[in-house]
């Protein structure tokens, strides 16, 4: 199949509106090519392992980047789009360039474009996450390696929630533990769990992309054995006792399972929460405490937050 790529080569105070209005305009998801990237100072308590390469990225500016089928746009629909790039300069945003390219991929060009971007990356103190394409060395003997191909699946380990859930999940998982990992995604979480001496841990993703993904990502870690992936919504329909659940989703839908997650942790257990934005950790943490959950940590990088919450 065939794409269109639409890249708007812009500055960095016009990356949010000009992403907004790509996605507006129908466009699921953005890339965003920025040389400062290249000079961040990386919280480097874990040491991350960053290998970016300058030549991925514009020399001045911001190049944003988004996916569509070849046919979605018509000529009107981008010279739509243009104008209301153009609109923004009378908001004084500072548009750049404001050069506007389109491009014909592949399928396989685009679906892969951001591997080039995802490197080894230590996350905490025991887990490193190394993508199926590169090689790496453990630097320490005791290091936990996830091998991780997350596909078109959410989860390729780096992001602040999934940092947030496996530093919880390092804290909190005791061998033999009985686990759910709610939204799966890659299996990422599921995987470090199982790393850490889970017993049994059952996946659980509504995305029938993520199920195969997370399938896939068990078996080359080798953790098959103890991680059940099933397509399933939320913790409908689950049952047992469970020692500890973990869900990296958007707060408007943890609170939604607060209640079921209660009922199916023994006295005692954990539940680890994150995908939580800074603005809702009061929504989130209000409705833990009205299930009848004590928050027993709150971690936050970046802006996002993570709780780890007791069944008393
Ligand atoms: C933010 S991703 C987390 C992926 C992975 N657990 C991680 O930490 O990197 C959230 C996942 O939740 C899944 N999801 C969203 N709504 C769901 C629902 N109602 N039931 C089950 N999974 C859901 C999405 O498909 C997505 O894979």
């Amino acid at each position: 199949m065939k794409w269109s790529e639409i890249s708007i080569h812009t500055t960095q105070e016009a990356v949010e509106p000009i992403s907004h209005i790509l996605h507006e305009a129908g466009a699921s998801g953005v890339v965003i090519e920025d040389k400062v990237e290249l000079l961040k100072e990386r919280e480097s308590v874990y040491g991350e392992i960053y290998q970016l390469d300058p030549n991925d990225y514009p020399d001045e500016g911001v190049v944003i980047k988004a996916y569509v089928p070849v046919d979605h746009f018509s000529p009107e629909n981008i010279a739509e789009i243009k104008d209301a790039i153009n609109k923004l300069s009378e908001y004084q945003i500072d548009l750049g360039e404001n050069e506007l390219q389109i491009n014909e991929v592949d399928d396989e060009d685009w679906a892969t474009a951001w591997k080039k971007y995802y490197h080894p990356v230590k996350i905490s103190d025991r887990f490193t996450i190394v993508p199926t394409w590169e090689t790496y060395e453990p630097v320490h003997s005791d290091e936990l390696i996830i091998e991780l191909d997350p596909g078109m699946a959410f989860g390729t380990g780096t992001h602040p929630t999934t940092v947030l859930c496996i530093q919880a999940l390092e804290k909190t998982v005791e061998k033999d533990d009985v686990i759910i990992d709610v939204g799966t995604g890659s299996g990422v979480l599921s995987i470090a769990a199982s790393m850490l001496g889970a017993k049994e841990v059952l996946a659980l993703d509504l995305d029938p992309v993520a199920v195969e993904s997370a399938h896939m990502n068990c078996e080359l870690n080798k953790v098959a054995n103890i991680v059940t992936v099933k397509q399933n919504n939320l913790l409908h329909d689950i049952e047992g006792t469970k020692d500890v659940i973990v869900a990296n989703i958007l707060a408007e839908i943890i609170v939604q399972f607060i209640d079921e997650a209660y009922a199916l942790l023994k006295q005692g257990g954990k539940f680890i929460t994150s995908g939580i934005i800074d603005m809702k950790k009061e929504e989130v943490k209000l409705a833990l405490i009205k299930a009848g959950f004590e928050v027993e940590e709150t971690k936050t990088l970046e802006d996002w937050v993570a709780y780890i919450a007791v069944k008393k």
